[in-house]
Formats: C-alpha cells, sequence, structure tokens
C-alpha cells in the first residue's frame, strides 16, 4: 500500500495533525514502553479440529489462553488465505474511494447499521479527541444473505465480503465449542447461549499514516463489547496492542494468522474464567494500516449471565444476569470513555 500524503476523511476533512486529535500528556500511547510480542501470546494450530486425538490438546491450549489473556492468534483456522487477502485489497480500495462517496455512509447516529464513523476519546474537562482512524461498520451473516446491506463499489465488495462471512461463520462454531469444552462444559454450552437471532456485524478500521504516532491513538484502548471477535490484521504494519499485567504487548501480524479477541459477554458468561483483555490500536509514521474485526454479539433480549454450572462447587457468580441491552444502554452511558461496563454488572 502506498502511503498518500494526506487522508481525506468521509465527514470532508482533510486528516491533518490539529488540536482535534492531540491527546492530553497522560493519554498518550508511550510508544517506547510497549514491549515486543512474547510468548504469553499463543498461536494456536487448528490444524487438528477434526482428528480426535489432537482435539484434546487443542482444547486445552486454547482453554489456556483464554484463561490467560483472552487474546490470541491462530493458524490454519479453514478460511482460504486468497479470501481474506482479496477482502483486505477491497477495504482498502473502500477507504480510498472519492470522500464524497464514502461520505455517502457518514453518519454520528449509532443506530444505524450501516456507518462511517471517527471514534473519540472524551477527557475529563470533557474535550473530545478524535482518534487517528476512519470506521466502517455493517451487518453480516454467515448463512443468510446480507449483501443488500454493503456498498456496490468496489464491484467485488458484495461477493468477496459474503464469501469470507461464510468462513468465519464455521471459525466461530469451532471456536465456541473448543471454548465450551475448555470450560468443561457441553461442546454446545456457549452456542446455545448465544445463537438466538445473534447480531452480526464486521468494523472495518483504516488508519492513514501519522506525523506523530506518539501524540496520538487509533483506537483507544477497549474491551470488546460483543461475545467474540475475529481480527484480521492488514500484512506487515503492526500496531495493535494488548494490555497483560499491566504493560502494552504489541500484537504483530502473522501471515495468514487471525486474532482472537474474547470480548465482554464471554467473560461475563463464563463467571470470569475467561478473559476479555483491553486492548488498542496505534498508529505509525511510514504506513497506513487496515483491521478488520469480526463480531459476534447477542441479540438485544439474550440474558447473559455466569452459566450454571460454572457456580458450583465454590464459585459464586462474580456478575448478576442482564440482558443484552442494558448492557448496551450502559455501553453508550460511558460513550468516549475509558469504558467500564461489565463492572457495572460486578456482584
Ligand atoms: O485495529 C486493530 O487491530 C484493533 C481493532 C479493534 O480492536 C476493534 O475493531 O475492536
Ligand atoms: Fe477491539
Amino acid at each position: 500500500m502506498e502511503a498518500k500524503k494526506s487522508f481525506q476523511l468521509a465527514n470532508n476533512t482533510h486528516l491533518c495533525l490539529s488540536q482535534d486529535f492531540i491527546l492530553p500528556k497522560e493519554k498518550r500511547p508511550c510508544l517506547s514502553h510497549v514491549s515486543p510480542m512474547h510468548s504469553s501470546l499463543s498461536i494456536i494450530d487448528l490444524k487438528g479440529y477434526d482428528d480426535d486425538e489432537c482435539k484434546n490438546g487443542l482444547v486445552q491450549d486454547i482453554s489456556k489462553a483464554c484463561k490467560q489473556l483472552g487474546m490470541f492468534q491462530v493458524i490454519n483456522h479453514g478460511v482460504p488465505h486468497d479470501i481474506c487477502q482479496t477482502l483486505m485489497v477491497t477495504l482498502h480500495e473502500f477507504f480510498q474511494l472519492p470522500s464524497e462517496e464514502r461520505a455517502l455512509f457518514f453518519t454520528q447516529d449509532h443506530s444505524e447499521s450501516v456507518k462511517i464513523f471517527n471514534y473519540y476519546f472524551k477527557c475529563d474537562d470533557q474535550r473530545k479527541v478524535t482518534m487517528w482512524s476512519e470506521t466502517f461498520s455493517h451487518p453480516w451473516h454467515p448463512t443468510q444473505d446480507f449483501t443488500h446491506h454493503l456498498p456496490n463499489n468496489p464491484p467485488q465488495y458484495r461477493e468477496v465480503f459474503s464469501a469470507y462471512a461464510k468462513e468465519i461463520g464455521t471459525l466461530m462454531n469451532r471456536l465456541l465449542r473448543l471454548m465450551s469444552q475448555g470450560l468443561g462444559l457441553e461442546e454446545d454450552s456457549l452456542v446455545k447461549r448465544l445463537e438466538d437471532r445473534p447480531n452480526f456485524y464486521s468494523q472495518a478500521n483504516y488508519y492513514p499514516p501519522c506525523p506523530e504516532p506518539e501524540l496520538t491513538m487509533g483506537l483507544n484502548e477497549h474491551n470488546d463489547i460483543t461475545a467474540l471477535t475475529i481480527l484480521q490484521q492488514f500484512d506487515g504494519v503492526s500496531g495493535l496492542q494488548v494490555k497483560y499485567d499491566g504493560k502494552w504487548i504489541q500484537v504483530d501480524p502473522i501471515p495468514g494468522a487471525l486474532v482472537i479477541i474474547l470480548a465482554d459477554q464471554m467473560q461475563v458468561l463464563s463467571n470470569g474464567m475467561y478473559k476479555s483483555p483491553v486492548h488498542r490500536a496505534v498508529t505509525n509514521k511510514r504506513k497506513p494500516r487496515l483491521s478488520l474485526a469480526m463480531f459476534y454479539a447477542p441479540n438485544d433480549e439474550t440474558m447473559i449471565g455466569p452459566i450454571e454450572k460454572l457456580m458450583n462447587g465454590g464459585y459464586p457468580p462474580i456478575y448478576r444476569s442482564y440482558k443484552y441491552k442494558d448492557y448496551m444502554e450502559e455501553y453508550y452511558r460511558q460513550e468516549g470513555k475509558c469504558r467500564k461496563v461489565k463492572e457495572v454488572f460486578e456482584v
């Protein structure tokens, strides 16, 4: 990808390092303190999924990764490499469309299902600092046709996205089964808790090069609010970081790998056994970066709370049960802050 001199945002402003993007000192990324990728971030090979003998080992590895960090990378995940690559190229083309064309999707109304927007951080003095990124979000579905929601430019967008969605659906199902077993539950326990009209949506994040990465943030620190995220990062450009033991660790892209991120509903369902990690994306001076998050969330009416079997044997519930829409209401109440949403539902 060629770095362009400056990027025209879909809201028709030119991206330049004005005060709107500069974080207060205490919120800056301190890039020199970030640790390189290390062994706490597992790389799990899913090739043995269909083999009963290997599967046991896989369940153990996934369980350990979910309990320790709540984030890991997977290889041999079954999503064809050419579909992954074509989709990233297509998304990159989308973000290069003339800003007037992207502007058709720009909105500040979060209830819109198809939208381009800019995340921001609200400082203590209520000043809003805009993230150095543009985000495009829309629904997806692993089996039903959702393509009427999608842009028809680039022309291949709909076809490529639906091929990817189908594959990601299969992978999510496999991961949820392994994660259930990793909690000592029946294979279909997590799927059953979430399968009633789940809310599938995607978020493509585009981070243009930034002249001063130390002053800005691509995406502020957050927990994913859904149940599970499968993230694809553009090859060769780092930016994702995860917090572990109070320190930021880089999550470098590995060619062909996907990043699995456990989200808040998984932490609650597992009664705190599995972790929903805090993560963020930082900017860099040289290259644009692109990531695509595929989210799997409950529907608004789904009750979320610790699974009963995980409260046996001296493990009292850490969270009270709630409807997902109550969680989302709290999420929007904390808009722009370093959100602490599931904490509100602690017992
Ligand atoms: O760009 C990234 O790697 C992080 C994206 C992310 O965390 C998100 O979309 O929720
Ligand atoms: Fe995230």
